[in-house]
C-alpha cells in the first residue's frame, strides 16, 4: 500500500482524506488471486490488547451472544454495522457517535438512519470492558470483533481479527451519503466505491455474500415488483420465480405504508450464515436488485457460480476479504482516541 495508507490525519480527519489513498493499488477487475490473505501491510496487530486487556475478545463474545438470544437479527446488523463503518473514513468508530445540537454524524445519513442497528449492544459491550480495562479498547476494534462473533454464531467462518485501530473525534454524514453503496445504483458504480477504498472486484462479490443473513426493508426492492423500469410489470428475473414475488408482494403490498416492512435478504436461510445467498443468484431469487445483477457479469457471476458450489470456498474468501475490510483507512498508534463511550468522541 501507498505510504501514507494508515496515518489518517489527525485534525480536519476529512480534508482530503482520499487524496492519494489508491495510489499504486491494483485497480478493478481481477481475478483476485496474488496480493490477498491474512498478510495485509497494516499496522494493526492480532495480538494487540493481549497484555493490557486479555479477556476482550471473550467480552465481546458473550455481549454478542446476549443480545443474540433475543433477537438473532443482530448477528446480520453488527456485521453491516462493521462494515457501514469501515467505508466511511475507514474503521474508526465514526458510525457510532450521536448526533448532538452542534454536531450530525452519520447515523442519521441516508444509507443508515431507521435501518443500522446494534449501537446499544456495541455500547453495553463497551461498558463491560471499560470496567475491567478502563480507555484501553477502541470501539473500533469492538466493533470488529463483534461483526466476527456474529458471522462465527451463525455458522460462518472464524477468523482472527488484526486490532489496535483507533477512534476518530469526528464523523461524517456527508461521506456516509457519498461512500456507502446504494442498491439502486449499476455495478460498475458499486464496484468504483470498492476500489476507491483499496477493495477490489472480488470483494464486492466476495462481500456481498454478507446477504446470506438479515433482512431489509420493502423501499429498497419494491420497485422491482410492480413496476420495474417503467414497464408497469415486475422485474422478469423474479417474475420467473412466482413463488417468491408472491411472498414478497404479500409482505410488500404497493403501498407506502408498507416500506418499512422486512423481507429476508436470503429467503433460503435468513439466520444462516452459508453460501446459499450464492444459490439465490443462479436460481435467480437474489432480493436486490444489487444482488442479482451480479449475475450480469460474467466475472461476478463465474465467481457467484464457484461459491454456490463450494461453501469452503465462500467461507475462506469471505473471511480474507473481511480483514481487508477490516483494515481500510485505520489509525493507529497515537492518532485517534480510545473513547470512553462509544457514542462520545471524549
Ligand atoms: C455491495 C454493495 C451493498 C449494497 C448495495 C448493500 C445494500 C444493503 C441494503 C439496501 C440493505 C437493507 C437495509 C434496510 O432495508 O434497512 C442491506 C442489508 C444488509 N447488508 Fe448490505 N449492501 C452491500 C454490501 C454489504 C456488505 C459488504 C456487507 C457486510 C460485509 C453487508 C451486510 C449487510 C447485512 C448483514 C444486512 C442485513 C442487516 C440487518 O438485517 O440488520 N452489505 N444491505
Ligand atoms: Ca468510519
Ligand atoms: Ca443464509
Amino acid at each position: 500500500f501507498p505510504s501514507g495508507y494508515n496515518d489518517g490525519p489527525k485534525n480536519g480527519y476529512n480534508n482530503g482524506y482520499n487524496s492519494g489513498y489508491n495510489n499504486g493499488h491494483n485497480g478493478g477487475y481481477n481475478n483476485g488471486h496474488g496480493s490477498r490473505g491474512y498478510g495485509m501491510i497494516s499496522n494493526l496487530d492480532y495480538r494487540f490488547y493481549d497484555r493490557s486487556c486479555p479477556r476482550l475478545q471473550m467480552m465481546v463474545k458473550s455481549g454478542v451472544w446476549r443480545a443474540f438470544k433475543d433477537d438473532s437479527r443482530i448477528a446480520a446488523s453488527l456485521l453491516r454495522l462493521h462494515f457501514h463503518d469501515c467505508f466511511v473514513n475507514g474503521c474508526d468508530g465514526s458510525i457510532l457517535l450521536d448526533d448532538s445540537e452542534d454536531f450530525k454524524g452519520e447515523k442519521n445519513a441516508l444509507p443508515n438512519r431507521n435501518s443500522v442497528r446494534g449501537f446499544d449492544v456495541i455500547e453495553d459491550i463497551k461498558t463491560d470492558i471499560e470496567s475491567v480495562c478502563p480507555l484501553t479498547v477502541s470501539c473500533a476494534d469492538i466493533v470488529a470483533l463483534a461483526a466476527r462473533e456474529a458471522v462465527v454464531l451463525t455458522g460462518g467462518p472464524f477468523w482472527p481479527v488484526p486490532l489496535g485501530r483507533r477512534d476518530s473525534l469526528t464523523a461524517s454524514e456527508q461521506a456516509a451519503n457519498t461512500n456507502l453503496p446504494s442498491p439502486f445504483e449499476p455495478l460498475e458504480n458499486i464496484t468504483a466505491k470498492f476500489v476507491s477504498l483499496g477493495l477490489d472486484f472480488k470483494d464486492v462479490v466476495v462481500l456481498s455474500g454478507a446477504h446470506t443473513i438479515g433482512f431489509a426493508q420493502c423501499f429498497v426492492f419494491k420497485h422491482r415488483l410492480f413496476n420495474f423500469k417503467g414497464s408497469g410489470q415486475p422485474d422478469p428475473n423474479l417474475a420467473a420465480s412466482s413463488d417468491l414475488l408472491s411472498k414478497l408482494t404479500d409482505t410488500c403490498p404497493n403501498v407506502d405504508s408498507s416500506n418499512s416492512n422486512l423481507a429476508p435478504l436470503d429467503a433460503a436461510s435468513v439466520v444462516k450464515f452459508d453460501n446459499a445467498y450464492y444459490v439465490n443468484l443462479m436460481n435467480n431469487v437474489g432480493l436486490l436488485d444489487s444482488d442479482q445483477i451480479l449475475m450480469s457479469d460474467s466475472n461476478a457471476a463465474a465467481l457467484v457460480k464457484s461459491y454456490s458450489e463450494s461453501p469452503y470456498l465462500f467461507s475462506r474468501d469471505f473471511a480474507v476479504s473481511m480483514v481487508k475490510m477490516g483494515n481500510i483507512g485505520v489509525m493507529t498508534g497515537s492518532d485517534g482516541v480510545i473513547r470512553a463511550r462509544c457514542g462520545f468522541p471524549g
